[in-house]
């Protein structure tokens, strides 16, 4: 049988990134007219995602995702092409109206632990070196999206084997990072 896939971007092995490397740019999948993001940063906690909210290319079980700031982010072609998916979501993800690709997910509630970050997926650029996915967020979440509870087991395994940590919510520091944001409004914030 052969092994579970979860992305094509870690189903032949993770590369690292680059030191130094500084960004590059997004391209959605149209054949022409192309809607083009440039980032002018390396991205950081970039991971495999199960939920159903994020961008998945054909096939894929899991999303691979990435945060940069906000202001790093610019819209360079066919910006008109863009609609939100959801406008009610913390995360609104400006997606390609032509072939539905999530060019990239903004926070627009300044309360939000996450606020001044936006999500990207670096597998839509043609520079290499943009940093690694470390770990599995919301691993269980695909169980809504069709794959069968009796997987999960193996998918895990998988998982741990290519070494991306799995997950049923984010990874413990940025669990930490929420709740300290969280304790931090709430003035019961130790240090
Ligand atoms: N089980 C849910 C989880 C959705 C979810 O909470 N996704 C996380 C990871 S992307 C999140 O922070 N969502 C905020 C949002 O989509 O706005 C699903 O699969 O739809
Ligand atoms: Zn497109
Ligand atoms: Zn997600």
């Amino acid at each position: 049988m052969s092994a579970v896939s979860i992305h094509p971007s870690v189903d032949n092995g993770i590369k690292p990134g680059t030191d130094n490397f500084a960004g590059g740019t997004l391209q959605c999948h149209c054949a022409a007219d192309k809607v083009e993001v440039k980032v002018d940063a390396q991205t950081a906690h970039n991971h495999a995602c199960g939920c159903s909210k994020c961008w998945k290319p054909e096939g894929a079980v899991f999303s691979v995702v990435a945060v940069v700031p906000r202001d790093k982010v610019g819209v360079t072609a066919h910006e008109e092409k863009l609609k939100i998916v959801d406008d009610k979501a913390a995360i609104q993800r400006h997606a390609c109206r032509g072939c539905g690709v999530h060019m990239y997910g903004r926070i627009e509630n300044k309360d939000h632990p996450f606020y001044g970050l936006d999500f990207i997926h670096t597998e839509l650029s043609p520079q290499t070196g943009w940093s690694a996915p470390g770990f599995a967020a919301f691993v269980s979440s695909i169980i809504e999206t069709g794959t069968p509870p009796a997987k999960m087991d193996g998918i895990r395994a998988r998982l741990r084997e290519i070494g991306l940590e799995p997950y049923d919510c984010l990874s413990p520091a940025l669990m930490d990072a929420i709740s300290a944001h969280v304790a931090k409004a709430k003035g019961t914030l130790s240090v």
